[in-house]
């Protein structure tokens, strides 16, 4: 038995070798001095390395009080020699509270027996502040096994858990972006994760406008919301404070002293109510280098950054900058996807998103709103005679006069081509001037437009709607003042109709595409290619996905991008989406008898389709028509499925897993993908967005967000395949960044069925 007792090192105890070692050291100390305890350290030719560590190692008696202590221990309470601390208690050195503290668990651990195994300490300095120490203590026994003091050993680790909150809030931060979470919100936790690094520093975000002229707040938590306020708008220039002057300069501009440096000359009489004495600001750059904003710590002290102050604002203008650039990327696609790029002028999809919102306030306001649909006469022939150029001039000038002829709560859009909407919101119960203004806006249309080819006139056919009359819905009001359109244009042209209600089928128009496409869904014109799906780390086929044609009789083959927007529109998706459904079973299951390996077959749902309350039904008899094991069967679905009627989408998944069958979501990192999607609903894949791999690896935030999705799907268990891969450096970035399939180009274009038998084959499937 050796000095210490009772208590031995087991082979599975769960202390750091440093920390064995040091202790062994002091048991064997211990050892030599049994019964004189505070005499046998100062022998010994140890002494000299346990006063040479850097952790702390100190021997307490029964009582809690200091019977040796190392010398790290003695100089973090200020002494110089460390056997002056020998008979202090802690209660000599902590305020009352924490050495309570300290008191009751090293008396628990004497009277147990039991030690305390690596406690996360936070400890108090005698000049303030905290560090955070791992410490063990364990009990002391002397040769009869009875416990007579413990022994402590503890390592300062302050820096170590800061580096690990700066790793989470890292992570937190570009999952926040991947996310898509408001902008504000993210760069609120930034200023705060940089804060936590940091002692009696605060900072802030301040972003540029996009002329590029003046700062806004962007976030600040902990700066005084008046000093906020007074910045806020603030042009910049070459001598505007420390932030003015960064985003003029584009560079870094430390002001270690407020009250001397000239840069705050013209600001000093502001700041100085709110006490701040040095301001360190770096711009926030695009990957172009373009100044986005600027990120600054403030301090009471008039004093420079340390180099790992600058390290970490380095950091936090990085990812500022990613955020900033994701959320202009999004404004701008946003404005994008609204707008036409020929008129400026709103579009369908933002017709779309306002027009049942137009409806909803009209009904709680019992106001009537018109509609208006206007087709330009004859403009092929314009484009015909006088070119597409002078084409666009004419659509150009017509669209900016229709928009001055309206009042701003009214709205106009291009539909497309020559046509046109206007729908405008009547300002009373009784807005008898609508007519009277449709008449001079179709007067407007009229007048010359002057273009390179010279004057050109053109007339329009305006077919009008009125809410709550002619429809309840923007579609049955759309397609009501479109009929009224066409009778316009059966009238001789130039003129204007209102709905009757009565439409001559002969001007149903595209009624004729759709029975076009009803034909394709009957008469077998409709086909399936099929794009493999390859496992990144084998390189072997591990799926296949489904995609349609159509072979169109006259037009040849039509892709989906053609036809799918019109079977949604008419609902010829559901038998559509059926057939397809019907025949990759079909496929899977002639591939399984001819004796290849089975594979996945993904198969696209649309919204319409999912929303379909028998489509589980649908599911359930194309897998047993072709006795086709349900988990060979994926079904992808997009976002919007979801979004239309969530708890629906939720039944409609559970009642497809309980099949058997795989779900995975599609078009992941397009738009505005959320997490909640992932990890409310039930999916077992996620596919990243072929946008998103597009712009990889050579963009920066393309980089952090797939690296974020990547790592979300692993956290919620979920597979990732990414889409549209082209390069080997896009799969050599994937492979690196642990997704596991991928699809694309890069393998293969989507092929017949033939050839996809030839390609299991030759890899010996
Ligand atoms: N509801 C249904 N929608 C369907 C069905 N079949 C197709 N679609 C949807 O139509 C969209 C266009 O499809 P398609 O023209 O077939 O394009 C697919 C691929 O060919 C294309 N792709 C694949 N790899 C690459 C690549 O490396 N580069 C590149 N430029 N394009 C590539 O991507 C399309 C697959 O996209 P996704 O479905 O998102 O995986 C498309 O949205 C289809 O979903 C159907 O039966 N029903």
């Amino acid at each position: 038995m050796n000095g210490m007792g009772a208590r031995r090192w087991e082979s599975g105890d769960s202390f750091s070798a440093e920390t064995r070692r040091i202790v062994a050291a002091t048991e064997a100390m211990m050892a030599a001095t049994a019964h004189h305890l505070s005499e046998g350290i100062e022998n010994l030719r140890l002494k000299a390395i346990v006063h040479e560590l850097p952790d702390f190692l100190y021997v307490k008696d029964r009582d809690s009080r200091f019977v040796f202590a190392n010398a790290v221990v003695a100089r973090s309470h200020g002494l110089e020699n460390a056997a002056e601390i020998a008979g202090k208690r802690d209660f000599d050195m902590f305020d009352f509270e924490t050495a309570r503290r300290y008191f009751d668990i090293e008396q628990d651990i004497m009277s147990s027996g039991e030690p305390r195994i690596d406690m996360e300490e936070l400890v108090p300095l005698p000049g303030g502040g905290t560090v955070c120490r791992l410490t063990s203590k364990i009990p002391l026994r002397n040769d009869n096994g009875e416990v007579v003091g413990l022994i402590g050993v503890s390592r300062d680790i302050t820096e170590r858990k800061r580096q690990e909150e700066l790793y989470r809030g890292q992570a937190n931060l570009l999952e926040m972006i991947a996310r898509n979470e408001p902008l504000p919100m993210i760069l609120e936790a930034l200023v705060l994760m940089i804060e936590r690094q940091m002692t009696g520093i605060s900072g802030s975000v301040l972003l540029l406008d996009s002329e590029g002229t003046r700062l806004y707040h962007g976030a600040a938590p902990n700066l005084p919301g008046a000093y906020s306020r007074m910045i806020d708008g603030v042009a910049i220039g070459p001598k505007v404070g420390s932030c003015g002057t960064a985003a003029w300069r584009g560079e870094t501009t430390i002001v270690a002293d407020i009250m001397a440096d000239p840069l705050w000359e013209d600001f000093r009489a502001m700041v100085s109510q709110f006490g701040f004495r040095s301001c360190w600001s770096t711009p926030i750059c695009t990957s172009q280098k373009n100044v986005l904003g600027t990120f600054a710590l403030y301090s009471k002290e008039p004093r420079r950054p340390t180099e790992h102050e600058m390290t970490l604002v380095a950091l936090a203008t990085h990812i500022a900058g990613i955020a900033i650039e994701r959320k202009r990327v999004d404004d701008r696609i946003h404005f994008m996807a609204h707008h036409d790029d020929l008129t400026g002028l709103p579009n369908r999809a933002f017709l779309k998103e306002r027009m049942a919102k137009i409806l909803d306030q009209a009904r709680r306001n019992n106001r009537k709103v018109t509609v208006a649909y206007i087709d330009l006469d004859n403009f092929k022939e314009i484009n015909d005679t006088s070119g597409h150029a002078a084409g666009d001039e004419v659509l150009k000038e017509i669209a900016a006069r229709m928009a001055n002829c309206v009042r701003a709560s009214d709205m106009v859009v291009r539909l497309g081509g020559d046509e046109f909407l206007v729908v405008l919101v009547h300002q009373s119960g009784h807005d008898a001037g609508i007519m009277r203004r449709l008449r001079e806006l179709q007067k407007a249309i009229s007048k010359p437009v002057r273009s390179e080819a010279g004057e050109i006139a053109v007339t329009s056919s305006i077919g009008i709607a009125a809410f709550p009359w002619d429809g309840a819905t923007p579609e049955e009001l759309l397609t009501n003042a479109d009929r009224a359109m066409y009778r316009a244009k059966q009238l001789g042209r130039n003129t204007l109709q209102y709905h009757d209600g009565v439409v001559s089928n002969s001007v149903d128009l595209p009624l004729s595409e759709q029975e076009e496409l009803r034909q394709a869904i009957v008469s077998n014109q409709l086909f399936l290619l099929y794009q493999p799906q390859v496992d990144v780390a084998t390189g072997r086929i591990a799926g296949l996905e489904a995609l349609v044609r159509w072979n169109h009789p006259t037009k040849g083959i039509v892709p989906p991008v053609k036809f799918i927007p019109l079977a949604e529109e008419t609902g010829l998706i559901v038998p559509l989406g059926l057939w397809v459904l019907n025949e990759a079973c079909r496929q899977a299951r002639a591939w399984q008898d001819m004796g290849l390996t089975p594979l996945t077959i993904a198969v696209n749902v649309s919204p319409k389709q999912f929303a379909d309350p028998d489509f589980a039904c649908h599911v359930a008899e194309a897998i047993d028509s072709h006795r086709l094991s349900a988990h060979w069967l994926e079904l992808e679905v997009t976002e919007s499925v979801i979004m239309q009627d969530a708890a629906r989408a939720l039944s409609m998944m559970l009642s497809l897993r309980a099949l058997g069958v795989r779900l995975s979501i599609d078009d992941f990192g397009s738009g505005y993908s959320s997490l909640a999607a992932l990890k409310t609903f039930p999916f077992d894949r996620l596919k990243m967005d072929r946008s998103l791999v597009e712009a990889l690896p050579a963009d920066k935030t393309a980089v952090a967000i797939a690296l974020a999705v990547i790592s979300l799907a692993q956290t919620l268990k979920l597979s990732v395949l990414a889409e549209g891969v082209e390069t080997d450096a896009q799969l050599e970035f994937l492979r690196h960044a642990g997704c596991e399939e991928a699809q694309g180009y890069r393998f293969s274009k989507p092929v017949a069925p033939e050839e996809i038998g030839v390609m299991l084959l030759a890899r010996g499937a």
